[in-house]
């Protein structure tokens, strides 16, 4: 297995490493190490398509445990390859490609923001990012179908967030992460359980009734710790989407010149935002797998059971996919079509048929709805550090964008 703790250089340089290692030996494929295993680097449209290649990339066996033991969970569809994987991807697709379901999300996690910000002007000041994340938290676990009082909102928000946060650190941050997720599977493999059992009802058609009853490639049904996994692995990217509104924040103060038009409500330059929050800003750094046997790309010949890894980072801000990619641009998204290995924050390629994210769609809508309603927001930004380390993984304003709320909109 390879371990994390062991990619220091890697872990040292977040971001950057597979860009500096491209700029250091002028190459755009880099042979380099992850965890004392060969690794290679791949960038651009055509090295997505490559990845995302079953012939070329695997997932089982491919992702280090620190990870699986806090970002994605043990069993999860991340690590499924084949038939397995296409079995229950398909569940996700059904889940979380609907328009109705991203429809009801978004008014749900609507209703959540403008309950919220009400309450956000009684306040001196709140960190935008804690506040997205109760906001989002709450409602995907409540449209999930799982029963969750308000008073327990906050302290799901911190075990989701904090299973994200912790995934490439060592030390605390890791060590919540490990604590966060054991008890969200705790909980909700005994949800999943007495589902089953009749104990619990759930709404038909919600994400726990239809993980509870799904039956994978073999025809068995999700084991009730696998259940959990996936449902976390619903609810917890959603709630993600705070770290894009956290961004969104530190956008609009850097750059407060877009902020009317995303206010006005006009959908189409929302979205823009949201691809460009999405481009922009770092988040997932890279995603990859293992070659099955002796592969060849760029030249490279890359040999059985090396990683390889897709830059997503790195290739969202490509000068050959992207004029001025360090421009912060909403506009560049208005009348550019978007192909379907260019831009990569969450995958490429076809999501219904291989790994890349399902829940973009999701994100893309929630985060231009609640973006647009940041834009509206009655507020003033008081002197903060607002500095984005790229060493961090996953990075995000220091001060997570603390704001003075005058009035909700
Ligand atoms: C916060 C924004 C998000 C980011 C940055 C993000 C990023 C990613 C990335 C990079 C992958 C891996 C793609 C690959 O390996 O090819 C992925 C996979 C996945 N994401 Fe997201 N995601 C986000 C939101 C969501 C949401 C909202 C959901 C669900 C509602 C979701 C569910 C998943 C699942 C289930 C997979 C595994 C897919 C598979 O292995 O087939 N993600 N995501």
């Amino acid at each position: 297995m390879p371990r994390l703790e062991n990619g220091l250089k890697m872990l040292a340089k977040g971001y950057a490493w597979l860009p500096d290692e491209r700029r250091r030996t002028g190459r755009r494929t880099v042979a380099t190490r992850l965890g004392g295993m060969p690794a290679y680097g791949i960038v651009g449209p055509e090295a997505a398509r490559f990845l995302y290649d079953e012939d070329h990339v695997r997932r089982s066996h491919a992702i280090p445990e620190p990870v699986r033991g806090t970002l994605f969970g043990k069993g999860a569809v991340h690590t499924l390859d084949g038939e397995l994987h296409r079995v229950r991807k398909a569940m996700f697709v059904a889940l979380l490609m609907r328009e109705d379901g991203i429809a009801s999300l978004v008014e749900q996690a609507t209703a959540a923001w403008d309950a919220a910000a009400g309450e956000w002007a009684r306040r001196p000041e709140i960190v935008l990012f804690d506040e997205a994340g109760r906001v989002i938290a709450g409602a995907v676990t409540r449209w999930a179908g799982v029963a969750v009082h308000d008073h327990e909102v906050p302290g799901l928000a911190r075990d989701l967030l904090a299973m994200v946060d912790g995934f490439a650190s060592g030390g605390v941050r890791h060590a919540r992460a490990r604590r966060a997720r054991g008890r969200r599977e705790r909980w909700l493999s005994q949800l999943v359980r007495d589902v089953r059992s009749g104990v619990t009802a759930v709404p038909e058609g919600s994400a726990v009734d239809v993980v509870a009853r799904h039956r994978d490639a073999g025809g068995e049904q999700l084991d009730s710790h696998v259940a959990a996994v996936e449902l976390l692995n619903i609810i917890r990217p959603t709630t993600a989407v705070a770290w894009f509104m956290a961004f969104s924040g530190h956008a609009l103060i850097r750059w407060p010149q877009h902020r009317e038009r995303l206010a006005g409500g006009d959908a189409t330059f929302a979205e823009a935002w949201a691809h460009e929050i999405r481009r922009f800003y770092p988040f997932a750094p890279f995603t990859g797998g293992r070659a099955p046997h002796e592969v060849e790309f760029d030249g490279e010949r890359i040999p059985e059971n090396a990683m390889i890894l897709l830059d997503l980072y790195g290739q969202n801000h490509d000068p050959e996919l992207w004029g001025d990619p360090y421009a912060f641009r909403p506009e560049r998204f208005l009348d550019r079509p978007i192909g379907e290995f260019e831009l990569v924050p969450q995958g490429g390629g076809d999501p219904r048929t291989n790994h890349r994210c399902p829940g973009e769609q999701i994100t893309v809508a929630l985060l231009a709805a609640l973006a647009g309603r940041l834009a509206r927001l009655d507020y003033e930004a008081p002197e903060q550090d607002l500095t984005i380390a790229l060493h961090r993984i996953p990075a995000k304003p220091a001060s997570g964008v603390v704001l003075r709320v005058r009035g909700g909109a």
